[in-house]
């Protein structure tokens, strides 16, 4: 056989039929639904009288519109009333059709994406959805995990297969080992900046190199979390032996002969030698420096070392967009983005609320106190497991005397859904993926970066170079 890349061995395991319209069926092995994507998909199976083709391939879970406060109070202690109906929604429709809820008084809820892998709901070799674009997270596991929308929603409950386009292969190849302070965040971040919110478009990216093979899975998939943020329609890094040790003894791994079976077929997870990508990059990590976000999307972004354009040196058809986002960011053109006086830090999403980040983050911030002119820092951990991981570390209280909140998990301030926002002008060091005008609530202004960034800003005050703290 030729040789293939992941994506195609993915594909290829998975492919159903090939429509006349060059679309094709896939087959579906995992999806992963929450509150907010999938009301209208029940509604549809209601009324055509459909039932879900596989139940147990679906597991729901609520994260976008949960309180991450007074969760002792269930359902009961959301205030907003639309946020409690999606809540409640769920919970109805997960019983209506059989499917398998984990409730927000579980100790296994948290953000879809961070719950999953922690459960072993995401395997080596799935095609996993998910109505939600940072579906992309999973990829880090060799699977082909794709966020989609609501009427596909339906359609993989109904069918359990997804209509989809094949992508073009991209491979992004980090070369070196990052430096001091520079994490999984900081590649990902440098990578949308360098090829921008549309490189990936149409394509599939496998990220791979010395630095991959050196991460946590954890970092893996922040990684692969921001391939939606360069455009990709799927981004996803090979199997190996950091998967495999991952995935041993979580809650639904498989065990025993069915273990063996299935590493035998997770081993085949990767990119044959001679396989060919539609595109290469090539990113050299020696000279990264922690990166922060100055504007609007992910890819106005720079190193702490760095300023804010200067408007008269960018290419004429990038100048309206950056004038646009440093007004609303409330920042001049040519100014050093270090120093920048911050008003709130949320330590969280699914980019960056895992163990790893928040035991990172505890080294840090140990001992030290949140400097007096922020107004609030938040750390929210991705799920109830991390929490309480976290706490039988002794984190929380760290966390704590520092002036931290520690919260309970969900989406909380990555996006204004809940009752965790910026109010109108807040600036924020923010450890969530997405800084689009109004993501964090109305008016706020998010800086995207590490959680040691974000962590090193609580401390400063403002935002800061980690690696001189
Ligand atoms: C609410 C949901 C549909 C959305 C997504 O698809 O990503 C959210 O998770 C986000 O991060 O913007
Ligand atoms: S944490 Fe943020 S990015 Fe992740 S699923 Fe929730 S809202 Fe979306």
């Amino acid at each position: 056989m030729a040789a293939r890349t992941l994506y195609d061995k993915l594909w290829q395991r998975h492919l159903v039929d090939e429509l006349p319209d060059g679309s094709a069926l896939l087959y579906i092995d995992r999806h992963l639904l929450h509150e907010v994507t999938t009301p209208q998909a029940f509604s549809g199976l209601r009324s055509a009288g459909r039932k879900p083709w596989r139940i147990p391939a679906n597991v729901a879970v609520p994260d976008h519109a949960v309180p991450t406060r007074k969760r002792e109070l269930g359902v009961a202690g959301i205030a907003d009333r639309v946020a409690r109906k999606q809540v409640e929604t769920l919970s109805r429709n997960c019983e209506e059709f059989g499917i398998p809820l984990i409730e927000l008084e579980d100790a296994r809820q948290g953000i879809v994406h961070v719950v999953g892998p922690e459960q072993g709901l995401t395997l080596p070799g799935m095609t996993i959805v998910c109505g939600d674009s940072h579906t992309s997270t999973h990829g880090a596991f060799a699977t082909l995990a794709m966020g989609i929308g609501t009427s596909e929603v339906e359609h993989v409950l109904a069918t359990q297969t997804l209509r989809t386009q094949k992508q073009k292969n991209m491979r992004v190849v980090f070369e070196g080992q990052p430096g001091f302070g520079v994490t999984p965040k900081d590649l990902i971040l440098a990578l949308i900046g360098r090829i921008g919110t549309a490189g990936g478009n149409g394509y599939a990216i496998e990220y791979a190199g010395a630095a991959i093979r050196n991460l946590s899975m954890e970092g893996r998939m922040t990684i692969c979390n921001m391939s939606i943020e360069a455009g990709a329609r799927a981004g996803m890094v090979a199997y190996d032996r950091v998967t495999e040790q991952y995935v041993e003894g979580r809650p639904q791994a498989p065990v025993g002969e069915r273990l063996e079976q299935a590493r035998e077929y997770w081993r085949t997870l990767v990119s044959d030698a001679e396989a060919d990508f539609d595109r290469e990059e090539h990113f050299p990590l020696e000279a990264l420096v922690p990166q922060v976000t100055w504007g609007t999307s992910p890819e106005m972004v720079t190193g702490i070392d760095g300023k804010t354009p200067d408007l008269s040196q960018l290419a004429p058809e990038k100048r309206e967009s950056a004038r646009r986002a440093l007004d609303y960011m409330g920042l001049e053109p040519g100014r050093p983005l270090k120093g920048l006086s911050i008003d709130k830090v949320f330590i969280g999403s699914c980019t960056n609320a895992r163990m790893e980040d928040l035991r990172a983050v505890a080294n840090l911030v140990q001992g030290q106190k949140v400097h007096r002119s922020v107004k609030q820092a938040l750390i929210v951990p991705g799920s109830g497991q991390v929490r309480l991981q976290a706490e039988r570390e002794g984190l929380d209280m760290i966390f704590r005397n520092a002036g931290f909140e520690w919260r309970a998990a969900g989406c909380s301030m990555c996006l204004g859904m809940n009752d965790d926002r910026l109010n109108p002008g807040e600036r924020c060091a923010s450890t969530s993926n997405r800084n689009f005008e109004g993501r964090q609530g109305k008016g706020g202004r998010t800086h995207l970066m590490s959680p040691l960034m974000a962590a090193a800003a609580a401390l400063a005050g403002e935002i800061t170079d980690v690696r001189e703290v």
